[in-house]
């Protein structure tokens, strides 16, 4: 057991699906797993570990932002030995070419979070995914026939920003799209020498103004959450 998570040691297996809602963590626990039981309820933040296509897995919330992220996952890496990271969240498109429900794999996050400021002493750091995961995440993607999108995302503090414009600067540097936790994920696990990669479905467009509902963020991004489990 560790301060957030009440797992016994060897509950939790080596590979982990991280979405930000616990409710969408319940969700793919329910709609995919066999042999499934609940590991984690403290702060509801539901974890369970359980058998897809007979190989074990596990999948808990996150909460929202870096700070959360950073926990749960220092936490699963250094208390439970989990060894692949692999976020599913939503993402609001800083590009006209990215619609709705598309998925982008998220190589590197740029961030406008102080942790990693205060962590390099003011130098700039550059999260990336572990490419390992990347590969094969794109692998079992082309294999499904499941068009993606990858590149650099943004990890932002804030959902809601100031000045509503302040996305384009990101969208003339290429930023596909932004999230809140990928940059403090990607962190962590490099500090701790394990795998991670996020997988990002659009909920929302910046440049349209669409988007999904809360439902349709907790219990319909298949696609992403299928190219996830394979990745076991
Ligand atoms: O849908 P999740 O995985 O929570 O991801 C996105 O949604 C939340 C904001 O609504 C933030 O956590 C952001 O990163
Ligand atoms: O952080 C997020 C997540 C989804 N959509 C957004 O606009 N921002």
């Amino acid at each position: 057991m560790s301060i957030h998570i009440e797992a016994k040691k060897g509950d939790i297996a080596e590979t982990i699906l991280l979405p930000g809602d616990p409710l969408r963590a319940k969700w793919i626990a329910e709609t995919y797993l066999e042999e499934t039981f609940c590991f984690n309820k403290i702060r509801n933040m539901f974890g369970y570990t359980g058998l897809y296509q007979g190989k074990p897995i596990s999948v808990m919330g996150t909460g929202m932002g870096v700070p959360s992220i950073s926990i749960y996952a220092h936490e699963l890496i250094t208390e439970y030995d989990v060894k692949n990271l692999i976020r599913v969240g939503s993402a609001g498109s800083y590009q006209k070419d990215i619609k709705l429900r598309d998925i982008v794999f998220a190589m590197a996050a740029s961030s406008n979070s102080g942790l990693n400021t205060l962590r390099f002493n003011g130098a700039d750091y550059a999260p990336t995914a572990s490419f390992k995961l990347f590969q094969k995440a794109l692998d079992i993607a082309k294999s499904k026939n499941i068009a993606i999108k990858a590149g650099n995302v943004l990890t932002s503090d804030e959902f809601y920003a100031d000045n509503f414009e302040s996305y384009k600067k990101w969208s003339e540097f290429g930023v596909l799209c932004v999230e809140m936790e990928s940059a403090g994920l990607y962190t962590i696990a490099a500090k701790h020498q394990v795998e991670a990669l996020s997988i990002l479905t659009i909920s929302d467009s910046l440049i349209s103004g669409e988007h999904t509902t809360s439902k349709e963020r907790e219990t319909s991004f298949k696609d992403m959450i299928e190219i996830a489990l394979e990745l076991t």
